[in-house]
C-alpha cells in the first residue's frame, strides 16, 4: 500500500535525527529490552565471578572451614557457567531483536520514500540513494548493537563496582567511582567530539563514492566511447582515498581514546590498591576485602573498552540519521486528500482535463499551459508533440505523479471524479499503463508480465503476450515464459522489450490505459510494426498514447499535438502526420 504519511517519528524533531531515528525502533523495545539486559548480564557476572574468586582465593588463603567459603565456591560456579549462557543470550537476542528491527525499519523508509518517486527523488543521485536505503538504515543496526547495549552493560557494571568497592571502603569507591567516569564518559565525549566532522564527512565521501561508482558502472558504454572513462576513475580514486584520510583520521582518535581508558585503568588499579593497602595498615580493611578491592578496580574498565568504538560509531550513526531526515523530510509532490473520494471502474470510465496548467518546480515556467482534452470510454487518443512539449508531463498528471496548480482533471463513467479528491493509488488503479521509462527487471518473462497482475491466469498471460505480439518469440526460447531476462531488458533487443512492456501494460487492463513512447528507439520499420500492433490491440480501450511517430496513426480516434506546454492542433482520427490537422475549436465535442 502507498503510504504518504512520513515515516513515524522522522517528521517533528528536526534537530535531533539520531532521538528520531531512535524512536522509530523504540516499537522493537519487547526485544530490545531483555538482550540489553542479557548483555548488562553477562558483562556483570564477567566482573562478579572475578571479584568473587579473589574474595574465595584470599579467603582460603586463611584456611577457613570449608562451610564458611561453600557458599563463594557454589557462586563462583554460577557465575562461570552464567556468563556463558548470557553472553549466548546477549548475541542471540540482541542480533534477533536488532534484525528485525532494522528490517521493519527499512520496509517503513521504503514505504515513505514510494510517494516521492518517480517525480520526488531526482534530488537524489541514484547511488546516493542507494546508499542511504542500505547503509544509512543499518546505522540503526549499528547504533542499538554497538552503542546503546554496550553503554547499558558499561553502566550496569560500573555503577556494581562503584557500589561494592564504596561499599567496601567508602574512599575507594569515590576514586573507583570518579576514574570510570571518567573514561566512561569523559574520554568517549571526547573522542566524539573530535570525530564528529570527520563521521559526518566519511558518510557525505561514502555517498559521493556509490553515486560514482553507479555512474561507472552504468555509464561504462560512454565512458570508453568518449575516453573519459580515465578522468570518471580517477574521481572515484580520489573519493577512495578521501575516505581512507578520513578512516585514518578517526581511527587515530578512537587508538588514543583506548589508550587513555587504559591509563585510567592502570591509575584506578594502583589508586584503588594503594587506599585499601593503608586502610589494612591501619586495621580498617581486612585482607580479603583489599584483594577484591584490587581486582574490581582492573576488571570494571574491562566493560568500558568498546566505548572510544561506540563512541566512533556514534559519529557515523549520526550522520545516517541526519542523511536519512534530508531524505524522508523531503516533502512529496503529491499528497493525498484528508478524506479520498471512492474510484470505481464497474463502467467504461473516460477522463476530461480542463485547463491544466503544471509546473515542475514553482520557480520554472509551466510545462503544461491551459491544456484541455478529453479521453471519451473506449477512444483511442494519440498525443504528440516535439521534445519538450509537455507530454509526458501530461501523463505524469493524469497517474497523480505530479501535482496540478490550476485547472482540473477528472475521471470517471456517468459520475466524473476530480483526481486531486482521490488518493493516489486509487487513481494508478484506474489509470496506468507503460511510463515513459518503463523498467523490465532481472527476473523471468513471467515475472516480468505478473508485475502489473500477480493473479492473472496462463490464459490472460497468453492473451496479452498475443496482442502484443510477442507470444510466439516467448514460445520459441528454450525456457519459453521462464526465461531470465537481463537488468532492464538488457539481454533482449529493442523491439522485443517494447513489446514486453507494452504486454504487461495489457494485462493490467486499467480502465485508462496510458502508454507513454511504447516505439521509443526502435527503428522506423519496428515502430511501425508496434505502433500498428498497439493500436490494434487497444480498439475499444479508453487509450491515451504519447509517441513522436508522424505516421501509422491512421487507426487512431484522435490525434492531438502538443507544443510548448500548449495544444496546438487536434484532429479526428483517420488522419496521420502528413495530413493537415484542424484547430482543436473544429474537433467533434463528442471525441
Ligand atoms: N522533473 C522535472 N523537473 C523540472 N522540469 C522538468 C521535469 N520533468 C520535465 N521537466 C520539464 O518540463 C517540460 C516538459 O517535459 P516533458 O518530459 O513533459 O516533455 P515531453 O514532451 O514528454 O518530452 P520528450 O518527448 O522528450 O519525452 C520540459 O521543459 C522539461 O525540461
Amino acid at each position: 500500500m502507498i503510504r504518504t504519511a512520513p515515516v513515524e517519528g522522522f517528521r517533528g524533531l528536526v534537530r535531533r535525527p539520531t532521538v528520531r531515528l531512535l524512536r522509530c525502533l523504540l516499537p522493537y523495545w519487547r526485544r530490545l529490552v531483555p538482550a540489553a539486559l542479557a548483555a548488562a548480564g553477562s558483562e556483570l557476572a564477567a566482573a562478579g565471578l572475578m571479584a568473587t574468586a579473589a574474595w574465595l582465593i584470599s579467603r582460603a588463603a586463611q584456611q577457613p572451614p570449608l562451610a564458611s567459603v561453600s557458599v563463594a565456591i557454589v557462586a563462583v560456579r554460577a557465575l562461570a557457567l552464567g556468563r556463558g549462557a548470557l553472553r549466548y543470550a546477549d548475541r542471540l537476542l540482541g542480533h534477533d531483536a536488532v534484525l528485525r528491527a532494522v528490517a521493519g525499519f527499512r520496509t517503513r523508509v521504503y514505504e515513505a520514500l514510494v510517494p516521492l518517486a518517480p517525480a520526488g527523488t531526482p534530488a537524489f543521485r541514484s547511488g546516493d540513494l542507494l546508499t542511504r536505503l542500505v547503509d544509512d538504515v543499518d546505522a540503526a543496526q549499528d547504533l542499538l548493537l554497538r552503542v546503546l547495549i554496550p553503554v547499558t552493560a558499561a553502566c550496569a557494571v560500573a555503577a556494581a563496582a562503584t557500589g561494592t568497592a564504596t561499599v567496601l571502603l567508602p574512599q575507594a569507591g569515590v576514586v573507583l567511582g570518579l576514574l570510570l567516569c571518567v573514561a566512561g564518559l569523559v574520554v568517549p565525549g571526547s573522542a566524539l567530539l573530535l570525530s564528529r566532522r570527520e563521521g559526518r564527512a566519511e558518510k557525505a565521501a561514502r555517498a559521493e563514492l556509490a553515486a560514482l561508482t553507479v555512474d561507472l558502472t552504468l555509464g561504462a558504454a560512454d565512458l570508453a566511447a568518449y575516453a573519459a572513462g580515465g578522468r570518471a576513475r580517477a574521481r572515484a580514486r580520489l573519493a577512495s582515498a578521501r575516505i581512507a584520510a578520513l578512516e585514518r583520521r578517526k581511527a587515530l582518535a578512537t587508538s588514543l581514546a583506548s589508550g587513555v581508558v587504559l591509563l585510567l585503568q592502570g591509575g584506578a588499579t594502583v589508586g584503588v590498591t594503594w587506599l585499601a593497602l593503608r586502610a589494612h595498615a591501619a586495621g580498617a580493611l581486612p585482607a580479603v576485602h583489599l584483594t577484591v578491592l584490587a581486582v574490581l578496580a582492573l576488571i570494571s574498565f574491562e566493560a568500558l573498552t568498546p566505548l572510544p568504538a561506540a563512541a566512533r560509531r556514534l559519529t557515523e550513526v549520526r550522520a545516517s540519521a541526519r542523511r536519512l531526515a534530508d531524505l524522508l523530510d523531503a516533502p512529496p509532490p503529491v499528497s493525498d486528500p484528508a478524506v479520498a473520494a471512492p474510484l470505481t471502474a464497474d463502467e467504461p470510465l473516460g477522463a476530461e482535463i480542463s485547463e491544466l496548467r503544471v509546473r515542475h518546480r514553482p520557480d520554472a515556467p509551466p510545462a503544461l499551459d491551459g491544456v484541455s482534452l478529453r479521453l471519451p470510454p473506449g477512444r483511442r487518443v494519440v498525443l504528440r508533440g516535439a521534445s519538450g512539449s509537455g507530454k509526458s508531463t501530461l501523463i505524469a498528471a493524469l497517474m497523480r505523479f505530479v501535482p496540478y496548480e490550476a485547472g482540473s482533471i477528472r475521471v470517471g463513467g456517468r459520475e466524473m471524479r476530480e483526481l486531486r479528491d482521490c488518493t493516489g493509488s486509487d487513481v494508478r488503479r484506474v489509470i496506468t499503463g507503460m511510463t515513459q521509462d518503463a523498467h523490465l527487471f532481472h527476473t523471468t518473462i513471467r515475472a516480468n508480465l505478473l508485475l502489473a497482475r500477480p493473479g492473472a491466469t496462463e490464459a490472460e498471460l497468453r492473451e496479452a503476450a498475443g496482442r502484443a505480439r510477442i507470444l510466439e518469440w516467448i514460445e520459441s526460447l528454450p525456457d519459453g515464459w521462464e526465461t531470465l531476462l537481463g537488468g532492464d531488458g538488457a539481454t533482449v533487443s529493442g523491439g522485443q522489450r517494447q513489446r514486453l512492456l507494452l504486454a504487461r501494460a495489457l494485462l493490467a487492463d486499467p480502465p485508462v490505459l496510458v502508454l507513454d513512447e511504447p516505439t521509443e528507439g526502435l527503428d522506423p520499420d519496428t515502430a511501425a510494426a508496434v505502433l500498428a500492433d498497439i493500436l490494434d490491440a487497444t480498439r475499444g480501450r479508453t487509450t491515451l498514447l504519447v509517441t513522436h511517430e508522424r505516421s501509422g496513426l491512421a487507426a487512431a480516434d484522435r490525434v492531438v499535438t502538443l507544443g510548448r506546454g500548449r495544444i496546438r492542433s487536434a484532429a479526428r482520427g483517420g488522419i496521420d502526420g502528413t495530413q493537415a490537422a484542424v484547430p482543436p475549436q473544429h474537433v467533434d465535442p463528442a471525441l
